[in-house]
């Protein structure tokens, strides 16, 4: 379920911006989605100028943009660590610690996205101005093992959430993500804490992973028409 507001130029901004402060030898996280592939075509485009980097693709979309841009590929366990992981998401939050919680999977991705992201030594938003709210008010994705999709479904609506499997576009029946899994897009209204909901949902047996990413980011870069604003950092 994605959130299709924001325009492309937008996006291009952004997703170019943060391509910039990728340094010669680095490792990066290869994010998923409209906003991250700007990211990837420039930093393909930067790789055809010279720039030393490997990519470690977050989904099976980005891994594929990747190799189309000429990225070298590595994975997290042939690496020492990842520089800079640049993503982009469905919805941004700044905090009161100036710290930032976000939605993500709406492209079914966030599990991997969270394994990279997180283990990035720098975590950087690329994100159009329609995605930033206060507080987040988006369905929360849930990637479940599909034996699970009812007890999970059942729990979320004891916890005041409206579950819905999210249904393929050219596909009868459920998206299938890249590991397998089903996905409950998960309404629970605006979400004041954040925090709490992430380990009430992330401790439900059969739940891979769910997609707020509390206090992970160091900055959003947001483009516009007019430029790219950062915030964080
Ligand atoms: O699963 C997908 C990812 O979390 C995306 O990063 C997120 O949906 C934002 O995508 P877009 O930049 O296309 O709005």
């Amino acid at each position: 379920m994605k959130n299709t507001e924001g325009s492309s130029e937008a996006k291009r901004r952004a997703g170019e911006h943060a391509a910039d402060l990728v340094d010669d030898g680095d490792v990066v996280g290869l994010g998923t989605g409209s906003t991250a592939a700007h990211a990837i075509r420039a930093l393909g485009r930067a790789v055809d100028s010279g720039l030393d980097v490997r990519g470690i693709p977050t989904s099976f979309q980005s891994r594929q943009l990747a190799l189309d841009a000429g990225i070298p590929l590595t994975s997290l366990d042939a690496v020492d660590g990842v520089d800079i992981a640049i993503d982009g998401a469905d919805q941004v939050a700044e905090r009161n610690d100036g710290g930032f919680d976000l939605v993500k999977g709406g492209g079914a991705a966030h599990a991997r996205e969270k394994i990279v992201d997180a283990a990035a030594e720098r975590f950087v938003v690329v994100a159009d101005p329609s995605k930033l709210v206060d507080p987040l008010d988006y369905p929360v994705p849930v990637e479940v093992l599909p034996d699970a999709r009812p007890t999970v479904a059942g729990t979320v609506r004891a916890l005041g959430g409206e579950p819905t499997l999210r249904a393929a576009a050219h596909k009868d029946g459920p998206v299938v993500t890249d590991n397998g899994n089903v996905v409950l897009d998960c309404d629970f209204g605006p979400i004041e804490d954040p925090a709490t909901l992430a380990s009430e949902l992330a401790a439900l047996p059969g739940v891979v992973e769910q997609g707020l990413f509390v206090g992970l980011a160091d900055a959003v870069h947001v483009g516009s028409a007019d430029g790219v604003e950062v915030r964080g950092e």
